[in-house]
């Protein structure tokens, strides 16, 4: 039975379901439910806070865990990204009102406030700033204004939070996050086990790619059909069946979802005619 750490709550728990469910697998109907045990799988799903999923997994208790990128890294904790998941995805930055620092470089005894404590004493450490942290469990942007900081550290998505707060972000995003799926760095490969974290992550890649293409048909004449393929050459090579029409062939190729409508304009310019998308539910690479 594979063990699986699940975000239990905040942004990444809604959309990690939603992809384990497109993927195939059980999860829970209610969100008090702790664990599940989803037989036909044979997996088991934990579900914790996000920010306590690396310890689980880097203690070995648990073989793999759903966590963001930033929650790892703030963690220290000893596992390893082994798949992206495209996801919850923003920004790691500091912030400030305006006119107090422009950058990293002049937070030099000021106090910085953040959730993150680990990524940030890394980064004022990396470059050589001696400045204070303070630990908030969230809402950080209200902690300039009650003068608690000068400086916060937060996740930036839209920006929203910082703007509602009359804050501005200074210098260089700390880091990029989404979703990941994690895994204990040196974890032994016990056969059955790495088995079934491959047919997971392959279940995964699978709605990621699904979700990221669509299957495009349509009908070309055999003079143009070296161009149109150029526009189309799916991920090995598209499918060119012959049509009654002698002269005409038939184009099946996966395409990039946001190209599909310029792929198609181009198409039609080179005389290709009956241009379809489908999209595509499930996928193994
Ligand atoms: N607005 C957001 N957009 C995208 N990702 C976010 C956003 N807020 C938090 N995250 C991501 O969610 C993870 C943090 O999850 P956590 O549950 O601790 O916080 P949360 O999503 O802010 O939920 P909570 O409501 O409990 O504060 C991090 O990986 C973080 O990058
Ligand atoms: O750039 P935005 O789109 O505004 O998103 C970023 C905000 O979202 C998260 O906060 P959340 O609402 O989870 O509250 P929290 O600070 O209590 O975690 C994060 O901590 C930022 O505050
Ligand atoms: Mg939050």
């Amino acid at each position: 039975m594979l063990r699986i750490a699940v975000p239990n709550k905040g942004s990444l728990s809604g959309p990690a379901a939603e992809m384990l469910h497109e993927a195939g697998y059980q999860q829970r109907r209610e969100s008090k439910e702790l664990r599940i045990v989803d037989p036909e799988n044979e997996v088991e799903f934990f579900y914790l806070r996000p920010r306590d999923i690396a310890i689980y997994v880097s203690s070995g208790k648990l073989d793999i865990g759903i966590t963001g990128r930033d929650l790892l890294i703030d963690s220290a904790a000893k596992a390893e990204e082994i798949l992206p998941l495209g996801f919850a995805r923003s920004t790691f930055r500091y912030a400030t009102k305006p006119g107090t620092a422009n950058g990293v470089k002049d937070l030099t005894g000021m106090t910085v406030a953040t959730s993150y404590e680990g990524i940030v004493a890394g980064h004022l450490a990396d470059h050589g700033i001696d400045a204070s942290v303070v630990h908030l469990d969230g809402a950080v942007e209200t902690a300039i204004e009650l003068g608690v900081a000068e400086v916060i550290a937060d996740v930036v998505e839209t920006g929203t939070s910082l703007r509602n707060a009359g804050l501005e972000v200074i210098g260089e995003p700390i880091m990029k996050s989404e979703a990941v799926v994690i895994r204990r760095i040196g974890a032994e490969a016990d056969d059955s086990v790495e088995s079934k974290v491959q047919q997971f992550l392959r279940r995964l890649q699978g709605v990621l790619v699904a979700r990221t293409y669509v299957m495009m048909d349509y009908d070309c004449r055999v003079e143009q059909l070296e161009k149109a393929v150029a526009l189309t050459p799916g991920l090995e090579s598209p499918t060119v069946s012959p049509l009654h029409n002698e002269g005409w062939v038939a184009v099946r190729a996966m395409v990039p979802a946001k190209e599909a409508q310029r792929i198609m304009d181009d198409l039609y310019d080179i005389g290709a005619r009956a241009i379809l998308t489908t999209a595509i539910h499930a996928c193994r690479l």
